[in-house]
């Protein structure tokens, strides 16, 4: 089993990548309101993947192991999350909105449900629920950038992080990390790892679509 092997055979996983939401991103018709929804419900998920991440070093039986999991957490507490913040400000809305929001049923379920993959399960498992969100950025920003920029898109500064050479580095070394993982799985934990990755990629549709509704 490995990373390619679980995108290809996932039923939602064109509508993650290419999603509504994705194409009016893209296309900068996105309504702000969506924007702004989609940037405080993502500072909550984000704060429970942080804590996935913990629990990855936790589940971890090597050093090297736990050093990817600690410049995991690392990223998400320096970078990630500020960024995320950063945005919100940009778009007017004021930290203690941010801080003080409910969070919605979509990001309960997604985040709680990589939390419990990552509980239950062993390190293999752990990652193969958070692939999703782990790489799908990273070709979502990829394939904008290939297809050509349009100017004076509002929602430029989120594409270039995502699509940046950097970005799609980390995406590269994180391949390579769940396809060690990945490796020697028997039928009956590649069915397992199929079954975490597809239900992931269904929540970020939810999650998506949730900007959308503005639910
Ligand atoms: C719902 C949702 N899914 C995926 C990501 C992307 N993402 C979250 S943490 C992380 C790893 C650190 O770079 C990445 C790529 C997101 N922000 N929100």
């Amino acid at each position: 089993m490995n990373y390619q092997t679980l995108r290809h055979n996932c039923p939602s996983w064109n509508n993650y990548i290419q999603h509504e939401f994705v194409q009016q991103l893209t296309a900068g018709t996105l309504a702000a309101d969506s924007f702004r929804h989609y940037l405080i419900q993502d500072y909550l998920y984000l704060i429970h993947y942080t804590r996935v991440m913990a629990l990855s070093v936790y589940k971890s039986d090597t050093l090297a192991q736990m050093r990817v999991g600690q410049s995991g957490i690392n990223a998400m507490l320096d970078l990630e999350i500020g960024m995320y913040l950063d945005f919100c400000h940009q778009w007017g809305i004021p930290l203690a909105d941010v801080e003080g929001a409910a969070e919605s049923a979509v990001t309960i379920a997604y985040s709680r449900y990589i939390l419990d993959a990552a509980m239950s399960g062993s390190l293999a498992e752990l990652y193969a629920a958070i692939a999703p969100c782990l790489m799908g950025y990273g070709e979502i920003g990829k394939r904008i950038k290939d297809n050509g920029f349009i100017t004076g898109n509002p929602y430029q500064p989120w594409i270039d992080v995502f699509s940046s050479d950097e970005f799609q580095a980390i995406t590269a070394q994180n391949e390579a990390q769940i396809d060690l993982l990945l490796a020697d799985a028997s039928p009956a934990q590649a069915d397992k790892f199929q079954r975490l990755f597809d239900t992931a990629a269904r929540m970020e549709v939810n999650f998506w679509q949730q900007a959308l509704d503005l639910s």
